[in-house]
């Protein structure tokens, strides 16, 4: 069972709205008073003390949105300007073009008319999930404006309002069409942005979670259709939000889901298997030479944490004596070479095992074959990630679990970060959920690409090569103390000991990835890896329904 906040991709949004419309059961009018309704809404909320609000709209239905929500705006004694294009939308937008046309005039949308009057609060309704390329001309210009590169020191983005999106940003990815990749001060910031239905990977991808502020999902009927959508005959399903971002709000109906999944996970497991420790499955972490134990230690301390019944340090005798301390309940196994590993294997309660943390290059190459051989669920982490780089996929299985940082990735797939890292002329731009599920499929092996916005991805099912695998996204942007020496050490050691409990792969990276998250966010800033392993119980606590 996956478990998380449901995420579409735009095409997917399209296609449920669409059948939401075929079906008769609601207009294209309807979800766009309700989407302009509930951004009015948010506005009222926030500024209960009604001001002057610049509203601008776009070509399309976001703009239609835009007049809607202007309406809405001058009936509740908003001063309402609204600046707009000189052009006919789709029939949606043109009527409520319309209707606001009853109410007020509508001022061209040019960067000279933005500025000629400050306003309290500026809505941006001018690109959705319709963007194909970047934008240009005057629009651009506007843009430019509001992400504050007129020198203005960012002074409109702490009043900017977006629908759905900052517009030029890619709803798919995360990046801005036309722009580098890399951040930068100018891109567009919103203080608040209001999406519709369901987050969108570009939401929480890139540089999605830093532009869009304060991100809020609005519900507009269209969960029948989702659900319909997403049955196990359709591919509509895509990713799962793993994590409650802090400044993330779902409709709370749908907000309870991430916990308790988790829970039951790990209930079902602990009683399910009955009480025994070798029950609990036995997790071996493979350590590496003298003076670099620590990184291995950290992930079988976090193993153990993580309830797996037994763990086992393996170092190659030389550096045993370096695994001398505590914790006491970690057993210790010297492994010299590939055929003292092939020899421990034989054990067939060893369930799991964790490679690469401090490994070293050389014996990490050494000890993957046999490990990959025994086809056991692993993780291959750092050093191992390095050694398969140069040894190829063969002999990956479904049951690995690849955990590479962006310069792992590119190693081991330099095509796909290269096109990750271009700029995007036109969208959908290649989004990392994208690359990490290509990587994934091609690997044959579950691949967590790591970073402040981790994907996960499983490789397709056997009986279907040609669709997409699961994949889940974990927003940590609220914890940037999370980058830290070691931290990935501790990651690699949960999933193993989630692995040795018998999780599926993908599951146990991404109840991994959540416990690792919730874990530090429970420690704020001045965490460092020694501290993770240690507050996972107060973690799982937490997750008590
Ligand atoms: N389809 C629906 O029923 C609903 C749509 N909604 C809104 O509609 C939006 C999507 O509407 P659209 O599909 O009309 O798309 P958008 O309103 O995002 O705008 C795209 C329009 O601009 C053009 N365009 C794209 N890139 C451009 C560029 N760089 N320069 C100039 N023009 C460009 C496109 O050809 C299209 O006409 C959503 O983001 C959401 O705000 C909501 O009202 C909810 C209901
Ligand atoms: N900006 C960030 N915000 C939050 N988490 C991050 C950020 N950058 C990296 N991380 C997370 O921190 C951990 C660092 O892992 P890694 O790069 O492997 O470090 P190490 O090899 O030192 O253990 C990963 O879990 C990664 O997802
Ligand atoms: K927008």
């Amino acid at each position: 069972m996956l478990f998380g906040t449901e995420i579409l991709t735009t095409a997917q949004m399209r296609a449920i709205e669409s059948d939401a419309m075929a079906s008769g059961g609601v207009s294209g009018v309807q979800l766009m008073q309700r989407a302009g309704a509930a951004v009015a809404g948010q506005i009222r909320l926030r500024w209960p003390k009604p001001g002057r609000v610049t509203v601008l709209c776009g070509p399309g239905n976001n703009g239609g949105d835009g007049y809607v929500i202007a309406r809405l705006l001058a009936r509740t004694d908003w001063q309402v300007r609204v600046l707009g294009m000189d052009n006919e939308p789709g029939p949606d937008a043109a009527e409520m073009k319309r209707c606001w046309q009853k109410a007020g005039p509508i001022l061209p949308l040019t960067r000279a008319e933005l500025r000629r009057n400050e306003a309290d609060i500026y809505v941006d309704a001018i690109f959705g999930t319709g963007l194909t390329r970047p934008p240009v001309g005057e629009i651009a210009e506007v843009l430019d404006y509001l992400g504050g590169s007129d020198g203005d020191d960012g002074h409109v983005r702490q009043r900017l309002v977006t629908v759905d999106c900052p517009s030029g940003l890619c709803m798919d990815s995360g990046a801005f069409l036309g722009k580098p990749r890399q951040p930068s001060a100018d891109d567009l910031h919103a203080r608040l942005t209001i999406t519709f239905d369901s987050p969108k990977p570009g939401h929480l991808l890139e540089r999605g979670p830093a532009c869009c502020g304060e991100l809020v999902v609005a519900d507009i009927g269209l969960h029948d259709w989702r659900v319909r959508a997403s049955g196990p005959e359709q591919d509509h399903r895509t990713a799962h939000l793993t994590a409650i971002w802090p400044r993330f709000r779902v409709p709370d109906a749908r907000r309870p889901a991430a916990a308790q999944g988790i829970w039951a996970e790990w209930l079902e497991k602990r009683e399910g298997s009955g009480g025994h420790k070798f029950s609990h499955g036995h997790a071996m972490v493979l350590a590496g030479p003298p003076g670099h134990g620590g990184a291995a230690r950290l992930a079988a301390r976090a193993a153990l944490r993580v309830g797996a019944g037994l763990v086992t340090i393996c170092p190659p005798g030389a550096a045993m004596i370096e695994h001398a301390g505590p914790p006491d309940a970690l057993m210790r196994r010297a492994v010299d070479d590939a055929t003292a590993l092939s020899d421990l294997l034989q054990d067939q309660r060893i369930g799991a095992l964790c490679i690469g943390p401090g490994c070293g290059v050389e014996r990490a190459r050494e000890l993957l074959p046999p490990l990959l051989d025994s086809g056991r669920a692993c993780v291959l982490d750092a050093d191992a990630l390095t050694a398969l780089a140069a040894m190829g996929w063969n002999g990956l299985h479904d049951r690995c679990v690849l955990t590479p940082h962006g310069g792992e990735f590119s190693r081991l797939f330099p095509d796909l970060a290269e096109r990750l890292a271009a700029r995007p002329d036109h969208g959908p731009a290649l989004s990392k959920l994208d690359a990490t599920r290509e990587a994934a499929r091609r690997s044959g092996a579950v691949v967590l690409l790591k970073g402040p916005d981790t994907v996960i991805a499983a490789p397709p099912r056997r009986d279907k090569p040609n669709a997409t695998g699961h994949a889940v996204i974990h927003s940590a942007f609220d914890i940037p103390w999370l980058a830290t020496a070691g931290a990935g050490d501790v990651l690699a050691g949960i999933i193993a000991g989630l692995l040795a409990r018998g999780l599926t792969p993908l599951t146990a990276a991404s109840l991994g990835s959540f416990l690792h998250g919730a874990t530090a966010r429970g420690i704020g800033p001045g965490l460092i890896a020694d501290d993770l392993p240690d507050r996972i119980p107060g973690a799982f606590l937490d997750l008590v329904p």
